[in-house]
């Protein structure tokens, strides 16, 4: 039987990815999209999707839920929406695979307890390219032997967000391994706010935005003599498009919050 699945943020740069991922994909069916304003009745009626993707497009989740009874929804919209999106996803009993980025502690946290609570898959990744996951396991692996840190990730400058959910995901499987320290000079002053990037932990992120980037990051550790950097670069979109279907198949097996692929793969 097909996983039914709707898609908030269709006419995004992800997703629309997601949209052309799962209209493709043999065990999926496209039941529906939330967008936030009314921009049609169907996919087919935006230029930018052909005339069979026929998903109704709706505005408010409870009625796409009750229209359309999705079994995964994937959110794929920004900061400011998502935490509603996933929480009423939860509520209404569609498991949540999120892949927008910007969540706070408190916001996991209490995601967490409710898909719990309902005994419902949810997964959140900040991240759905293999290659970076991969990255983030080896800098945790790294780090247990270079404590010394920075981080630098570079995104296109479009993005709302800073640090980027894989930078802070990245930060915070360090943060498991690494013993606390502060890096850098105890004295050192920034003569410009801001030049020493972002503190976590004592580790410092630093957040690159251009037009003509994509994803991209590197993990830099400095030891003795010597110098280790672990680099991951998304070229386009379809990178993160194996996670995206890997994730839907996945969530209908779980019945718990799972923040981050590297947990489930
Ligand atoms: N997890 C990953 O691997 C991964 C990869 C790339 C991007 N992202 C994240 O995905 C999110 C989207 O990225 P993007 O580059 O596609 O952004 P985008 O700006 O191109 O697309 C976002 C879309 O969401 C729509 N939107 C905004 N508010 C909405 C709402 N309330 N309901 C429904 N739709 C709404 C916008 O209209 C827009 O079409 C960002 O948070 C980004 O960081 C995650
Ligand atoms: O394009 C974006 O925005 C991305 N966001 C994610 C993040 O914040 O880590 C993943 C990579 C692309």
């Amino acid at each position: 039987m097909s996983i039914r699945v709707a898609i908030a943020g269709p006419r995004g740069k992800m997703g629309a990815e997601a949209v052309h991922t799962v209209m493709k994909h043999d065990k999926m069916e496209l039941v529906a999209v939330l967008d936030y304003k009314e921009v049609g009745a169907t996919l087919a009626e935006l230029d930018m999707f052909p005339a069979s993707y026929t998903a109704p497009i709706f505005t408010d989740m409870h009625e796409l839920v009750e229209v359309t009874a999705p079994d995964v929804l994937v959110d794929l919209t920004n900061p400011h929406a998502v935490y509603q999106h996933t929480k009423e996803s939860l509520n209404l009993s569609v498991r949540p695979v999120i892949g927008t980025t910007g969540f706070t502690d408190a916001q996991l946290e209490e995601l967490s307890a409710l898909a719990k609570e309902k005994e419902l898959g949810c997964i959140i990744a900040p991240n759905f390219a293999i290659g970076a996951i991969l990255m983030m396991k080896f800098a945790k692996e790294a780090a247990k032997y270079l404590p010394d840190v920075e981080i630098i990730e570079m995104h296109h400058d479009q993005k709302l967000d800073a640090p980027s959910g894989t930078a802070v995901k990245t930060a915070q499987m360090i943060q498991e391994v690494r013993s606390q320290k502060a890096q850098g000079h105890p004295e050192e002053k920034e003569t410009l706010e801001g030049a020493r990037g972002a503190d976590f932990d004592g580790m410092r992120i630093h957040s690159v935005r251009l037009p003509g980037l994509v994803a991209h990051q590197q993990v830099l550790f400095g030891g003795d003599g010597q110098l280790l950097t672990i680099r991951h670069d998304s070229l386009n979109r379809n990178s993160f498009m194996s996670g995206v279907a890997f994730c839907v198949e996945e969530v209908m097996k779980m019945d718990q919050l799972v923040y981050g692929l590297e947990n489930i793969i």
